[in-house]
């Protein structure tokens, strides 16, 4: 599957009061991948926003993920984004289907990562590669890694955390397909902002 471009990442706290319009905004830039991201355990706004963003991708032929939840993926009919704790790949798998997206989070190990693509990844994420204020906590990755990670695996790699439309062409050069974003995108004065920015990150992957 050809999987590169932008990978926006929608953040609830950040995107609070302008969540649809920054995020169509992003997709009017282009997209290539639009994850829901929300970290609360409110099912049922996670369902109702989750279904909002589902049609809005439709309309801009944008294939959204759901983080971290399977049966929510499952549910909506779309693909899920994977970390080392939620859950393992095979099932997921099975639950979505042969041409579901399946993201998997290797943060910088190639093991994890040759393992996740075996298990039928259909992208492996590295990262974080810069400070991210977003996931703070989240293990460092060196973009040495991504040139290992291309030599050894057949799958679309994905660069994230605090990646910025300054400090991304490196991680592209070193072989990123996909640049996953949260406040590099929205952290941005206005949906204006958030569409320049959005082609800005294509412009950089553009091969
Ligand atoms: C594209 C992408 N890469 C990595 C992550 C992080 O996943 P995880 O380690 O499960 O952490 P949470 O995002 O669930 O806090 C991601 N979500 N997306
Ligand atoms: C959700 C997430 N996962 C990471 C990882 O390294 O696995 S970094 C991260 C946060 C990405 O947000 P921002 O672009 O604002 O840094
Ligand atoms: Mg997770």
């Amino acid at each position: 599957m050809k999987l590169r471009g932008l990978y926006a990442i929608t953040d609830s706290q950040l995107l609070a009061g302008k969540f649809l319009t920054y995020v169509e905004a992003a997709l009017d830039g282009g997209v290539t991948l639009l994850q829901y991201r929300d970290k609360s355990s409110d099912e049922a706004r996670r369902l109702r926003e989750a279904e909002k963003l589902r049609d809005l991708c439709s309309r801009y032929k944008t294939q959204l993920i759901i983080n971290d939840d399977a049966e929510l993926a499952a549910r909506l009919g779309v693909g899920v984004h994977l970390g080392q704790t939620d859950g393992p790949l095979t099932p997921a798998r099975a639950l979505l289907g042969r041409g579901a997206i399946i993201g998997a989070t290797c943060h910088s190990q190639i093991e994890l990562a040759e393992q996740a693509a075996k298990e039928g990844a259909s992208y492996i994420a590295f990262g974080r590669f810069f400070n991210s204020t977003t996931k703070p906590g989240a293990p460092a990755a060196t973009v040495e890694l991504l040139t290992e990670a291309r030599a050894r695996l057949h799958v679309p790699i994905c660069a994230i955390g605090g990646i910025t439309l300054e400090n991304a062409e490196p991680l592209v050069a070193h072989g990123a397909d996909l640049l996953a974003v949260v406040h590099g995108l929205f952290g941005a004065d206005s949906a204006q902002e958030v569409t320049r920015r959005a082609r800005a990150f294509n412009e950089l992957l553009k091969s």
